[in-house]
């Protein structure tokens, strides 16, 4: 078996990357998706596309493959989240400093980028090969395809076929295999807002647009063509406001009109598409280990998360920055040693980012509406430009920084409680320029050391 033929399965955002990294070093590289080659059978993506964000560590892996500049044009920045109240007000919550910005992007074309690139560097790319199952005594995968079944011997095995990977579902049926799936309560839909008659953005392009709502919640993010796609957040069944009780169009009009009118004045067609596209599931996906043998997980079939941190492609992408540096120091001769390293070293950031997506969706719904939150964000903000290094906001940690992800995770939980204190002083909005910041950081340090 030739050690230096690599089979990735599934040419998203993570498996085309991936290709790209291996051609560099000169490996040779065969991608195989299930879905039809866009070039040639074009298709939509079924209503089910939220626009993703691209931040520091996506735009890293992309800068090390010297793709930076390709993708910018495909990018919209967005320097912070615009608020929309129940009465059509709004308010902007940056992200960092001025210049610090998440990028939306939305799928289609990048991946084509990215495919096209893995493709231009000498990688093949099968289209309509959908994985069945993985022999691992023998390392043949078996794939459905139009002209019938097919199997072929792989020596190494790159799973990148997404949440419900396929590579996974045969490591499961293996002995001491742990997996661990929550679907949440809520479910999404796209809808669109368009462009203006003039042809203009419709509203702010640099600002990820947020209708929070307590138990749920309306986003829109920006597009080049000046569109925005809107994702809805709402519980499946059970409450006031559900996708269970939007039946018609009378339903559904009273929802918008109560809940999201500045919104609905802009969605021409929010009827036809609520009814048109599908109700999505949202789930989280754990599990361990990612290797058997020469094969292994990454992106979003090692680690599924909810959308709500806008990391799932950032964190797929440092998947692939951090095997590519174990390929680097260890070589190409001995692939199960740099794939139980890179299990080793990125099992517990996943984790971490995994619960951090979690978490942020009831920031995003529920307490960005809370005065007490803006303020307790200025607050770090401000601690964070007169200690930048003693005091750097979980969000900014995340989003603006290469910080492994668990150790953010475990220094947001600290800062967090030192915050809770501060927040708690009755008189705190007044008073918050009058802070005694040095004894904040003093604290931060004595938690620390404890
Ligand atoms: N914004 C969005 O709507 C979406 C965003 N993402 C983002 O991308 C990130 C990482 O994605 P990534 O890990 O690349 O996963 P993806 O789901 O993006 O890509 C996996 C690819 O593998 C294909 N595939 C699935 N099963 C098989 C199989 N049995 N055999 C061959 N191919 C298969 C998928 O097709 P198919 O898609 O038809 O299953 C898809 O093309 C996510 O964390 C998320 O942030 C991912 C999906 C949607
Ligand atoms: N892309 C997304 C898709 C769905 C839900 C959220 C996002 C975000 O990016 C959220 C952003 N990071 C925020 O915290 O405001």
């Amino acid at each position: 078996m030739k050690k230096n033929e690599i089979t990735i399965l599934g040419a998203g955002l993570i498996g085309s990357l991936m290709a790209i990294y291996l051609k560099r070093h000169g490996l040779d590289v065969t991608v195989y998706d299930k879905r039809p080659d866009k070039r040639k059978t074009p298709y939509d993506e079924g209503g089910r596309s939220i626009n993703m964000a691209l931040s520091h560590r996506g735009w890293k892996s992309l800068e090390q493959v010297g793709l930076k500049d390709k993708v910018l044009p495909l990018a919209i920045p967005m320097y912070g989240r615009k608020i929309h109240d129940e009465h059509g007000g709004t308010t902007f919550i940056p992200y960092g400093t001025e210049e610090q910005a998440i990028y939306s992007i939305s799928r289609g074309k990048f991946n084509q980028l990215l495919a096209e690139e893995g493709e231009r560097l000498g990688a093949h790319f099968e289209f309509e090969y959908k994985c069945q199952e993985v022999d691992f005594s023998d390392q043949v995968i078996s794939f459905e395809t139009p002209a019938g079944e097919k199997k072929l011997q792989a020596p190494v095995i790159v799973g990148a076929d997404g949440a419900y990977s396929a590579l996974r579902l045969s490591m499961q049926k293996q002995i001491r295999f742990n997996y661990k799936q929550e679907y949440i309560s809520h479910g999404y839909k796209e809808l669109t807002i368009p462009a203006t008659k003039d042809g203009e953005f419709a509203m702010d392009p640099n600002a990820l647009h947020i209708w929070p709502r307590g138990k749920f919640m309306l986003i829109a993010l920006p597009n080049p063509d000046k569109s925005f796609t809107c994702t809805l957040f709402l519980p499946f069944e059970g409450t006031k406001v559900c996708f269970d009780k939007i039946r018609d169009e009378k339903d559904l009009k009273s929802v918008f009109k109560n809940y999201f009118d500045d919104a609905y004045q802009l969605m021409p067609k929010v009827a036809e598409e609520f009814f048109k596209n599908p109700t999505s599931a949202l789930v989280n996906v754990e599990c361990y280990p990612w290797v058997q043998g020469n094969s292994l997980l990454i992106g979003d079939a090692s680690h599924a998360m909810v959308p709500f941190y806008g990391q799932g492609m950032n964190c797929g992408f440092e998947d692939c920055f951090i095997l590519n540096e174990l390929i680097e120091k260890l070589g190409t001769n001995s692939w199960d040693l740099v794939f139980e390293k890179f299990q080793k070293v990125r099992k517990r950031d996943t984790d971490a980012i995994c619960q951090l997506a979690m978490e942020n969706f009831v920031e995003m719904r529920d307490s960005v509406a809370d005065p007490k939150f803006i303020l307790r964000k200025k607050i770090e903000a401000k601690l964070h430009e007169l200690y930048p290094n003693d005091w750097i906001p979980l969000y900014t940690m995340v989003t603006f920084s290469d910080i492994s992800y668990s150790e953010a995770y475990a220094q947001g939980k600290l800062q967090e409680e030192i915050m809770d204190r501060v927040m708690r002083d009755p008189l705190i909005t007044e008073n918050w320029n009058k802070l005694d910041y040095e004894e904040i950081i003093f604290q931060m340090e004595t938690a620390k050391a404890v």
